[in-house]
């Protein structure tokens, strides 16, 4: 198998097909719906709350909720009540069961249920999503995170709608460090190498530190990617805002480092500083014009056409063209 990660891959360009980027569409589809921008910031509490949900929902963007200290069942009747889609987190234990036992009290049911657990394939997730299936039918489950295609065939077999891939390739992870599990360091093919199995859509989590990383993912087979520090330094984001040396910063940290947990145990996430870089609005938008441009240099007019481009790998002086898969 050929291993590799996003800073050793280069898309190769196809002729223009349009006389200005802007004709390029980025959006996609998930779960029903289309989307802005193939991109969702990381459901960390660093990174989204519940103003910033609101503020993606209603302006084209997919989001999903962290489950830390939130009341599921408030955040879906809120969103609902403004007469947009609900997207939460869940875990695999006894509060989560009671939380979606206590939505279908209220008849809420939410349009996206993301199970996010730090080794999803397992029977607990085969669990969850059969009790949601057999509950709330109409929901679009998201199951995760996995790094082997035989965890995506399991979790698809299960009934999951989606699937999120990525096993420590976060930028406060340290899972690698303490597990020596994971597709940190090669998360691209780690990709590539699910997405060859997959028959339904595939969520890249972690490991976006250029915006062509977006590309690269949905080159080899994403179909949407979730990023956490790109997203955490905001002026919005949720993270407390720290100075050092005059300089601003936000705190972003991993949801299984101490600082999420409360307590020091199974820790496999850390705290970083994001020097503060503007507005997420101004962000989100050059990410959709990056993305139009990579559209463009695919050849196509549309986020798909990007996946049907040849590629180099860049391994020192041997590098390698790759014809399409
Ligand atoms: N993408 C990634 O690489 C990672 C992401 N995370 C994120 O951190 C957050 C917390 O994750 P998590 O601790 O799973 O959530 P929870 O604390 O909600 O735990 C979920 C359940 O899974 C069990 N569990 C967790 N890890 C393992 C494992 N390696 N083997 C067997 N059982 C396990 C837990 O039991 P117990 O705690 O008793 O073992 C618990 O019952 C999530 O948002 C997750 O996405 C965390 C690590 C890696
Ligand atoms: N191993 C861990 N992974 C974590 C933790 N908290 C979040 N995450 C994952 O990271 C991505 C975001 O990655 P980034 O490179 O864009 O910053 C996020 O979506 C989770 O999957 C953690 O504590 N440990």
């Amino acid at each position: 198998m050929e291993i590799f990660d996003y800073d050793n891959i280069l898309l190769l360009p196809r002729k223009c097909r349009v006389e200005s980027r802007s004709e390029c569409d980025a959006g996609v589809e998930l779960g029903g719906r289309t989307f802005r921008l193939p991109v969702v910031p990381a459901n960390m509490k660093t990174v989204v709350d519940e103003t910033i949900c609101i503020w993606l929902a209603q302006n084209g963007y997919f989001y999903v909720m962290h489950r830390f200290d939130l009341d599921n069942v408030q955040f879906t009747a809120d969103m609902h009540a403004k007469g947009l889609y609900a997207s939460i987190s869940l875990g695999v234990k006894k509060p989560d069961y009671d939380t979606v036992d206590q939505l279908l009290a209220k008849g809420l049911i939410p349009e996206y249920i993301t199970i996010d657990i730090a080794h999803g394939h397992a029977d607990s997730v085969k669990n969850m999503i059969e009790y949601l299936k057999a509950k709330m039918p109409a929901s679009f489950i998201i199951a995760g995170n996995v790094g082997t295609p035989e965890a995506v065939i399991d979790l698809e077999n299960w009934g999951a709608d989606a699937t999120k891939v990525g096993i420590g390739p976060g930028k406060v992870c340290i899972t690698k460090l303490k597990t020596g599990f994971g597709t940190g360091g090669w998360q691209l093919s780690a990709l590539k190498w699910c997405a060859r199995v997959a028959t339904k859509p595939i969520i890249a989590d972690g490991g976006i530190r250029d915006h062509g990383d977006i590309a690269k993912s949905v080159r080899f087979g994403a179909s949407m990617v979730m990023i956490g520090s790109l997203f955490a330094g905001h002026e919005e984001s949720p993270g407390q805002t720290v100075e050092v040396d005059g300089r601003l910063y936000k705190e972003y940290y991993g949801s299984a480092s101490d600082f999420n947990k409360g307590e020091y145990k199974h820790v496999e996430g850390k705290r970083i500083l994001e020097p503060i870089k503007g507005k997420l609005a101004d962000t989100l938008i050059e990410m959709e014009q990056d993305v139009q441009s990579s559209i463009s240099y695919s050849g196509g007019k549309k986020l798909m056409d990007i996946r049907k481009v040849n590629y180099v790998t860049l391994g020192g002086t041997n590098a390698a063209e790759h014809l399409l898969m």
